[in-house]
């Protein structure tokens, strides 16, 4: 991406809220008949880390694209790091770094060589370029692979410097868009230690994740579906939302038990295997649940809600469903019918 010089112009300071440095509003986009995105408006505050989930074919990527001037908006507005992403592409692409799921690096330069590439596109002062470039390698954990070939690093650190590389024009905002997508557990978490780092330095970072462990360390999780904004909020406020505490209880006579459970107010179902009863806080009904059972109790597990409860309440759908094993024919059509809503 280039960035070269647009006429002077300041941030948009007389609209984006002053505690904002992405501010959507209304934000909406066609392709023909497609209505892909639908009036979304949200803001993400200084510093924060902010997740947007949702299921295939929601209009994540194409949000992330007009956030990031990759896509122009159909409608409503947006601004990032206080400059308009219609009007001030350029602006906002300075202050911008964007981690996507396909490798931009160049494979035949060393780890150092890409950096320095980057510096030139984004006219990093010369002398400021070696300081910045360790830095940024220390950050990731690379820095004994600057003289490497790209073409030999593993997935992870290709994807470690992907975000070093994005990192080296100090952006406010950094954008990961599936950023450990289809790596394994342990080098997914190597990079969630380079990410979790970047929030002692004020970067703001608007995260797209399939993996539910990963949109746990966001401060607020944002679900889209069908192109429309469905939650909003921290992660422990949209657990409590989808509601209560749920235990599981075997009991020697779970029918009677279930009886006078209801009777004494409970909201009770009949499970697989026991009784499932809902309460709002697990922890404390446990004993009173025990004694008001009236019979004895063999089993008891309490099940609070995750955040694949929050996104099978907000969108109808799992998470992961679209993984494992979904052909690219289930997907298409998956998507086809999203589009016809
Ligand atoms: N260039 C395009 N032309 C036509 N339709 C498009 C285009 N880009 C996206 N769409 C459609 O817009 C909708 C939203 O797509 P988008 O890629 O934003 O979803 P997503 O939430 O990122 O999905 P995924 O998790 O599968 O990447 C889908 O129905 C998609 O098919």
């Amino acid at each position: 991406m280039v960035v070269d010089s647009e006429p002077r112009s300041r941030p948009d300071a007389s609209r984006a809220g002053p505690r904002s440095v992405i501010e959507a509003s209304e934000l909406v986009k066609r392709f023909g008949d497609v209505r892909a995105v639908r009036g979304v408006s949200f803001d993400v505050r200084p510093g924060e880390l902010f997740a947007f989930l949702g299921p295939n074919g929601a209009g994540k990527s194409t949000t992330i694209n007009m956030l990031c001037t990759l896509a122009r908006p159909t409608a409503g507005r947006a601004t990032v790091a206080g400059y308009d992403v219609a009007r001030q592409p350029r602006r906002v692409r300075q202050h911008i770094g964007l981690v996507f799921q396909e490798q931009t690096l160049d494979p035949q330069l060393t780890v150092e060589e890409n950096l320095r590439f980057h510096a030139v596109l984004y006219r990093i002062p010369r002398r400021q370029v070696p300081e910045r470039i360790e830095r940024v390698l220390a950050l990731v954990d690379l820095t004994d692979r600057g003289r490497s070939l790209v073409a030999t690093l593993s997935g992870g650190m290709s994807r470690r410097l992907e975000i070093a590389r994005a990192l080296l024009h100090e952006p406010r905002v950094l954008f990961l868009d599936e950023p450990t997508v289809g790596l394994d557990p342990q080098t997914r978490s190597r990079i969630w230690e380079s990410v979790l780092k970047l929030r002692d330095r004020d970067v703001t970072i608007f995260l797209t994740t399939h993996y539910m462990d990963e949109a746990e360390n966001a401060d607020r999780i944002a679900i889209i579906d069908h192109g429309e904004m469905v939650a909003c909020d921290t992660p422990a406020a949209l657990k409590a939302e989808v509601g209560a505490d749920a235990i599981d209880v075997v009991t020697a006579d779970d029918d009677a038990a279930k009886e006078t459970l209801v009777q004494a107010g409970y909201d009770v179902r009949s499970a697989s295997h026991g009784l499932r009863v809902y309460v709002p806080d697990g922890e404390r009904a446990v004993a009173d649940l025990v004694t008001g059972a009236g019979v004895g109790v063999s089993q008891l597990r309490m099940h609070r809600p995750t955040l694949d409860d929050v996104f099978m309440h907000f969108t109808g759908r799992a998470m992961r469903e679209d993984e494992p094993g979904l052909t690219e024919l289930e997907r298409n059509v998956r998507n086809l019918l999203a589009r016809r809503r």
